[in-house]
């Protein structure tokens, strides 16, 4: 007896898609259960080599049936329990059907667009077919099950005989209409140009029976012979030459599940110490999922052609976890495990090769096309910093030159090579500040300061990027400064002379300042202060953008711990007329004087990025004082 099922709700969304599907490059439903057939092969391969089974002539065969609109796909691959059919035919799971559902989800654009970029798996047959039945027997196993859809309706299980190992997909053809001719598909020669289009580099032979004239005893005569269709042959496998990037650009979306052509590809083949090929590419978009923990970095690897694993994360330092790719090496074992990876010298010789060339690319991308560099940049900059933080700086002297910064002076990011070429003389120290966004930081009072004596900063806009100059230290004996530190000594003697004389003139106010802020560690005169009265900075050691990560890390760990504070320091500009108000009102009108004191720090908070204590009071305050 046959059992009778639903689809899972997600599939039966794709699956109506399907069916329903307008998309005119229809004939990839062929491409995409060649690849299953391929893929299952691969699977059975491996379990083979696990129980020592010889694993004999391996192969896909179609046949064509035009009596009874029928296209069958075989193969002698793995197989699959009724578990797995269930399992695999009846939900959505896999990768790249998961990211071209996540794409739907997301995009308004035309659905059949989507389509022809994406493996979008077994279900396009339903795009050709109207009904589709599916075979199979799982290796090492005596039962055989038959599936059978017609849709969305849902799908049929129920046991049946099948000699051979393998799945055998049944595929019958929707009646031709005005729009579609679906007996195309039953032709011959079109079914052979289809395979060579898509799937020229299968591994495993595609076989069908053709028709082919003959000379029989003087006579000619059509006889059918047995043919292989594809040539087999890899594409990274080709010489060089001869592979297109077009041809490359597709293999990468249909392997790696993206819609949009990659940004750099890199095609290279290394012979000494270890030979191996690798095609590599950097992605034009930051990856589906690239920040949730089920994103699985790594490249595919193969030997001599034949797929070991997937996400083999022992071939990527993890900052170029946006590498996509594969590597193929005649050095590697086939059964190769994943324990074993990790202690691989031939492994780890290929990661070195491929760190360094992929910096390599990335470090002409930034020389020649700076336009894409920053497209670059914008995506994966974080996983560049990464590299340098991860590493304790270790690898410090192969990313410094990579960075790009935003700058006091409105620009274009800059290199810190940059960045230095075009500090004045009596520039040391490589500043820096960090705000929420560039616009931001250029309103903060100590880049106006800084700008007085002619000095940019770099702008930090990361929660990581303190991390990483601290990391740094320095670049090329310039320390990396935090302006809004102490400690800037950036006047002149004169200068100094002149502020130790208005503080001393003042020391009664300034006192009487710090006792109406409890929060700070001083109150003094600055003459770094452009045109704002007042500037918080912070004293030695944690800076304000680092108390603001630690208070965030507490917040999210509960740890009830009380988060560690940055020293508090304010600066008053002796120059500011409000400083000539304080002068004024604070012995005549202490009471005023206090509010006005309050609500600078207040002010200075909030410049900072940090909430004012009592939001009611400071607005009461200052309608006070306006009144
Ligand atoms: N010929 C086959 N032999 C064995 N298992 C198969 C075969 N075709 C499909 N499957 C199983 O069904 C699953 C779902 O197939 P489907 O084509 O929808 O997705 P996928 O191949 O995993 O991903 P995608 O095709 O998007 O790359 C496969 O992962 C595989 O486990």
């Amino acid at each position: 007896m046959a059992e009778k099922k639903e689809f899972q709700a997600e599939s039966r969304r794709l699956l109506d898609l399907m069916i329903n599907s307008i998309y005119t490059h229809k004939e990839i439903f062929l491409r995409e259960l060649i690849s299953n057939a391929s893929d299952a092969i691969d699977k059975y391969y491996h379990w083979a080599l696990e129980h020592h089974e010889e694993p004999g002539d391996l192969g896909i065969r179609i046949e064509l049936d035009e009596t009874n609109r029928t296209l069958t796909i075989s193969d002698n691959g793995i197989g699959m329990t009724k578990e797995e059919l269930e399992e695999n035919l009846g939900t959505i799971a896999k990768s790249g059907t998961l990211a071209f559902k996540e794409e739907l989800k997301k995009q308004d654009k035309d659905q059949s667009d989507i389509i022809g970029q994406f493996g979008v798996g077994f279900y396009s047959a339903f795009m050709v077919a109207d009904e589709v039945t599916v075979y199979t027997r799982a290796a090492g196993s005596e039962e055989a099950w038959e599936w059978k859809s017609q849709g969305a309706d849902g799908y049929e299980i129920e046991a049946c005989d099948k000699e051979e190992r393998g799945t055998m997909l049944v595929l019958h053809l929707k009646a031709d209409d005005d729009q579609e001719d679906y007996s195309q598909y039953l032709q011959s020669y079109r079914v052979q140009d289809l395979v060579k289009k898509y799937s020229d580099y299968i591994r495993y032979p595609i076989r069908m029976t053709v028709e082919t004239t003959q000379e029989v005893d003087g006579e000619t005569r059509t006889v059918p012979e047995e043919k292989t269709l594809n040539s087999m042959v890899p594409l990274w496998k080709r010489p060089k030459a001869e592979v297109t990037e077009e041809e490359l650009s597709t293999f990468y979306k249909q392997h790696f599940f993206d819609f949009t052509d990659p940004m750099k590809t890199i095609f290279f083949n290394v012979e000494g110490n270890v030979d191996f090929t690798a095609l590599l590419y950097i992605p034009s978009r930051v990856p589906d999922g690239f920040y949730s923990q089920d994103y699985k970095p790594g490249l595919q690897l193969y030997s001599r052609g034949v797929f070991i694993m997937d996400h083999c994360e022992e071939l990527l330092p993890p900052y170029l976890r946006f590498v996509k790719g594969l590597v193929d090496s005649q050095d590697l074992s086939l059964n190769i495990s994943r324990e074993m990876l990790q202690h691989d010298h031939q492994l780890r010789l290929i990661k070195n090769r491929i760190e360094r060339k992929v910096l390599n690319e990335l470090g002409a991308m930034l020389a020649k096309d700076r336009e894409q560099y920053e497209k670059f940049w914008k995506n994966f900059g974080l996983d560049i910093k990464f590299g340098i933080y991860s590493s304790f700086g270790a690898d410090r002297d192969k990313l410094e030159n990579l960075l790009l910064f935003y700058t006091t002076d409105g620009g274009k990011p800059v290199t810190l090579q940059e960045f230095v070429s075009a500090m004045p003389e009596d520039q040391k120290d490589i500043y820096y500040v960090s705000a929420k966004d560039t616009e931001a930081a250029a309103k903060l009072p100590v880049v106006k300061s800084l700008q007085k004596k002619g000095y940019q900063a770099l702008i930090l806009t990361a929660e990581v990027d303190e991390f990483v100059m601290q990391t740094l230290g320095q670049y090329k004996d310039h320390p990396f400064t935090n302006a809004s530190s102490a400690d800037l000594d950036l006047q002149s003697e004169e200068e100094k002379e002149q502020l130790e004389k208005t503080s001393e003139e003042n020391k009664d106010l300034l006192s009487f300042m710090k006792e109406a802020l409890p929060e700070v560690s001083e109150v003094r005169l600055s003459a770094r202060l452009a045109d704002d009265p007042v500037m918080l900075v912070a004293g030695n050691g944690l800076s304000f953008e680092m108390e603001k990560v630690y208070a965030a890390m507490a917040a999210q760990q509960d740890s009830g711990m009380p988060p560690l504070k940055a020293d508090r320091i304010l600066e008053v500009n002796p120059d500011s007329k409000i400083f000539a108000l304080l002068k004024n009102t604070w012995q005549s009108d202490p009471e005023k004087a206090k509010a006005i004191t309050e609500v600078l720090y207040d002010q200075a908070l909030l410049i900072e990025g940090f909430p004012v204590k009592d939001p009611i009071d400071y607005a009461r305050k200052v309608t006070e004082l306006i009144a």
